[in-house]
């Protein structure tokens, strides 16, 4: 109950916060039309005690009151409707932009890791429409309180025992809360089946991935593991619906007792003389009408317990947030080993990034993905990353972007604890372009202008990024030019191939101006030779013009060593370690897995 008076308050709250008058509207008009229907049934009585007694007049003017009460109560209704059904929109929106700020409100990517945070943003996701008819749910309820205090008070007058009836109707109530908890529960149980068939489903239907289920003749295949996985699925919620059901309908056969228990104490007490025909009627109706008050109230608190589910499972998101950022066990810096004050992010870098004794292991998982890495790059300097797949690149990428921290030892910025530096000042001094880069299909300006926020709509900063990536050609090739949508996630736009949307995420990447850390994780992988030699050439005067003016340092991963060689220092990881490090000739010389690897490369393609 707790839960509910919870809800309901934090709905009103809400409700009020979004639009306080259309909500006072909203509650004055449904006052007034839930207080008519017990009128409407004293109204009832005495027409049919004025009928009966010939007093025709009485009885006209008395219908007449009750059928402009019956249309009021429509209408009030209809009104109210209006106003909280706005507010119950603009209600759902406030929490829609909470979900968004839990989702991305931090700066890493820990808790994106969890399976039990992916479940609960799931579930918020398609629980928060629910919310919008929380506004209408709880002024109902405030409604269907104050009717049924009016009907109790009317049914006293007839006889105290009758008070019991809408008691009759808790029973009722508090089962139907009991079964909404086993629902409730089954749905949290099959959470992660449900993901699993959405995903499956999403496999089968996705343009991505498509092409391969279809060569592969993989549809029967998918098919089969979601029908199995939804039968699974299925099996648990049918178990929860009937136990529910069979609940439900214990609860209402107390209340069916108490109704045929009042219909026969007035009918009785009518035979007796004691009541007129007017009383019995009146009894039918409001036993009638408190039957529909407590249905009504059982649905509309089943609904509220939902969204106190909802909000459990939002504060549960919130304070996931909160402890993000916290040392995890197997950590070695702990707050007390941190700068009490945050430290600013220089303007240009002087001495450069030091990992120091850097490991890594993923939240959730027991691997070590980085093992004592320790590093210096200079300021100014460019980078490249090389190591097979899977030796670790993309982590040291994201740990460098403070997309994650490391499990143990530091990394230092001209010095300074990257801890202490704040993440959102820092990742904004940071350029980057992903393996798995995104494709944002929206207006090729704002693919690019995302780049850096602050400057989206600055068309020179955009032609410029568009200019610096040679992406001219891909904005002269779209309808519309930097206008033009892309993609056909939800409109019309244009279609591009994979080297075309890495070459915008390359343009996105220049949109940051002197950046202290530019990370390029393979951005030529979609691309052709003639583009990533570019691309290269290209960096590497930008880089070296970067290095002068800020100190920046470009770090770029790639398995192509004519790439790679231009670089001022290469590092090789090998299972999470630094196998060796230093420039290319250097590197040739020593005879290690560098000079292996790329005479073997050497081999193949020459
Ligand atoms: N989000 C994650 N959660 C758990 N493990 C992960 C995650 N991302 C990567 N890993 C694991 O970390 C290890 C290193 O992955 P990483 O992407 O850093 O390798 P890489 O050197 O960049 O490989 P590639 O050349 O294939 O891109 C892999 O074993 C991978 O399975």
């Amino acid at each position: 109950m707790r839960r509910i008076v919870l809800s309901a308050v934090f709905v009103l709250r809400l409700a009020a916060a979004a639009d306080r008058a259309r909500l006072l509207r909203a509650v004055g008009l449904m006052t007034v039309g839930y207080l008519a229907t017990p009128v409407i049934a004293l109204g009832l009585r005495e027409f049919t005690d004025a009928a009966l007694a010939r007093r025709l007049e009485a009885a006209t003017w008395v219908i007449a009151g009750v059928a402009v009460l019956l249309v009021l109560e429509l209408m009030l209704g209809h009104f109210a409707h209006l106003s909280y059904f706005e507010v119950g929109e603009l209600a759902e929106t406030t929490l829609n932009e909470e979900l968004v700020r839990h989702v991305n409100g931090s700066p890493g990517m820990e808790r994106l890791d969890d399976p039990g945070f992916a479940d609960n943003v799931n579930l918020v996701r398609e629980e928060l429409g629910n919310t919008r008819t929380a506004v209408e749910s709880v002024l109902q309820l405030g409604g269907l309180a104050l009717q049924t205090g009016l009907t109790t008070v009317v049914l006293v007058t007839l006889d105290p025992w009758l008070a019991l009836l809408p008691l009759a109707a808790l029973p009722s109530v508090l089962v139907g809360r009991w079964a909404q908890n086993l629902l409730e529960s089954a749905k949290e149980a099959s959470a992660e089946n449900t993901r699993r068939t959405r995903h499956l489903l999403a496999l089968a239907t996705a343009p991505a991935s498509i092409k391969e289920i279809r060569l592969f003749h993989a549809e029967a295949a998918l098919l089969r593991e979601q029908d199995a996985n939804w039968s699974r699925t299925s099996a648990v919620l049918r178990r929860a619906h009937l136990r529910a059901a069979a609940l439900r309908a214990a609860g209402q056969l107390v209340f069916a007792l108490a109704y045929g228990g009042a219909i026969t104490l007035v009918l009785w007490q009518a035979e007796q003389g004691r009541a007129g025909v007017g009383d019995v009627i009146l009894v039918i109706t409001l036993a009638v009408q408190v039957s529909v008050q407590v249905a009504g109230a059982a649905t509309l608190l089943t609904g509220l317990q939902g969204v106190g589910r909802t909000l459990d499972r939002l504060t549960s998101l919130r304070d996931h947030g909160s402890r993000e950022g916290e040392p995890r066990e197997g950590g070695r810096a702990t707050p007390a080993q941190r700068s009490p004050v945050p430290r600013a992010v220089p303007a240009a870098l002087r001495e450069g990034i030091r990992l120091e004794n850097v490991s890594f292991v993923y939240p959730g998982t027991g691997r070590v993905v980085l093992e004592d890495v320790t590093l210096t790059i200079p300021a100014g300097g460019s980078v490249a990353l090389v190591g097979e797949n899977g030796a670790g690149k993309s982590t040291l990428v994201k740990l460098l972007c403070g997309l994650y921290r490391p499990t143990s030892g530091r990394i230092l910025v001209d010095g300074t604890d990257l801890r202490d530096l704040p993440a959102g000042e820092w990742q904004a001094r940071v350029a980057s372009l992903f393996q798995d880069f995104a494709r944002f299909e929206l207006l090729l300006r704002e693919n690019v202008g995302v780049g850096d926020v602050a400057r989206m709509e600055d068309e020179q900063a955009v032609l410029k990024a568009v200019e610096l990536s040679r992406a001219g050609r891909i904005v002269a090739s779209v309808p519309g030019g930097l206008s033009g949508l892309l993609g056909h996630g939800y409109g019309q736009g244009t279609e591009l191939s994979m080297g075309q949307w890495q070459t915008l995420g390359l343009a996105r990447s220049h949109m940051r101006e002197d950046p202290l850390l530019l990370v390029l994780d393979e951005p030529a992988a979609a691309l052709d030779a003639a583009a990533e030699h570019a691309v290269f050439e290209r960096y590497a005067t930008l880089s070296a013009e970067t290095g002068r003016r800020s100190g920046g340092i470009t770090l770029f991963v790639s398995h192509r060593f004519s790439t790679v060689r231009m670089a001022d220092m290469i590092v090789v990881l090998d299972q999470g370690r630094v196998a060796e490090s230093g420039d290319h000739r250097a590197l040739v010389t020593r005879r290690g897995l560098y000079a292996e690897l790329y005479e073997l490369q050497e081999r193949i393609y020459h």
